[in-house]
């Protein structure tokens, strides 16, 4: 059972000579408690599924189906309903507010969204926590490293313990240093608190932290890794190997 996943899904950008086709009938899906890396090389069409995986946008035809509900059967003020209540997004660059501190940072969404300011303050300082940045709550984002500032985001995007994090190169604007521990981070949400993530990411140091990952090429699915199997039917088997490389068929 997936949380979310999309079926034969295609997405066409223009029209007639011009159009481009970003998707050719793509099937994902992860699992409760699952952490799926998205790769392939540039303009394989990653972004383009994890922007339709939110309900960004609707696919050209296929469906998103989180929890069995298919985005496009629901109206765009259900579908932005849902974006906001169910899934958290994170991005390369981390897009916070300058002159808020971090607690701020991540309290504003939420008291924007008619939480009170005393309940925003409270939740905020719980995922600032979860992140390792109960310390640095009262910092301005330009006081905080990249890293840091990373983590401050995640803990925006955490704040509504969103059913699924989407995460867009989360690591692409960091050192490496950075990197391990922000993509580190992820792991111990996923593996502490069985938080569902997908991400984007060209780096295959990150991938290899994720429990599968899934290869674009050209709008297919060329792929599948599979480094931690979280199927349900799985018996451990003592001699696999660290991780199974399966070909689609
Ligand atoms: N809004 C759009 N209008 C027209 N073409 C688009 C649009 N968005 C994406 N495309 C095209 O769809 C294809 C897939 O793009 P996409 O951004 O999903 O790839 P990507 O794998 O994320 O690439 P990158 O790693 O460079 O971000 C590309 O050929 C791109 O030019």
């Amino acid at each position: 059972m997936y949380v979310l996943e999309t079926r034969q899904v295609r997405k066409a950008f223009g029209e007639g000579e011009t159009q481009v086709e970003a998707l050719k009938g793509v099937d994902v899906g992860v699992r409760p408690g699952e952490m799926l890396a998205i790769m392939g090389r540039s303009g394989s069409g990653k972004s383009t599924l994890l922007t339709l995986l939110g309900g960004v946008d609707v696919p050209t035809s296929g469906q998103v189906l989180l929890e069995g509900k298919d985005l496009a059967t629901m109206s765009d003020d259900e579908r932005t309903l849902m974006r906001r209540q169910r899934i958290g997004f994170i991005f390369q660059s981390f897009n916070l507010l300058p002159i808020l501190t971090a607690e701020e940072n991540v309290a504003l969404p939420m008291e924007l969204d008619g939480v009170s300011a005393a309940e925003a303050k409270r939740r905020a300082g719980e995922v600032l926590e979860l992140v390792g940045m109960a310390g640095r709550k009262s910092h301005i984002p330009g006081k905080l490293s990249g890293g840091e500032q990373q983590r401050v985001a995640i803990a925006r995007a955490l704040a509504i313990r969103p059913a699924i994090l989407l995460a867009d190169e989360p690591t692409g604007n960091l050192d490496t240093a950075n990197s391990k521990r922000v993509t580190a981070m992820l792991r111990e949400l996923v593996d502490e608190h069985q938080q569902t993530i997908i991400m984007v990411t060209h780096d295959p140091g990150v991938a290899l932290m994720a429990d599968r990952v899934v290869h674009l090429l050209d709008g297919n699915v060329e792929r599948e890794e599979v480094h931690r199997d979280k199927s349900p039917a799985v018996v451990p088997v003592t001699s696999a190997p660290r991780y199974v490389e399966a070909r689609r068929k």
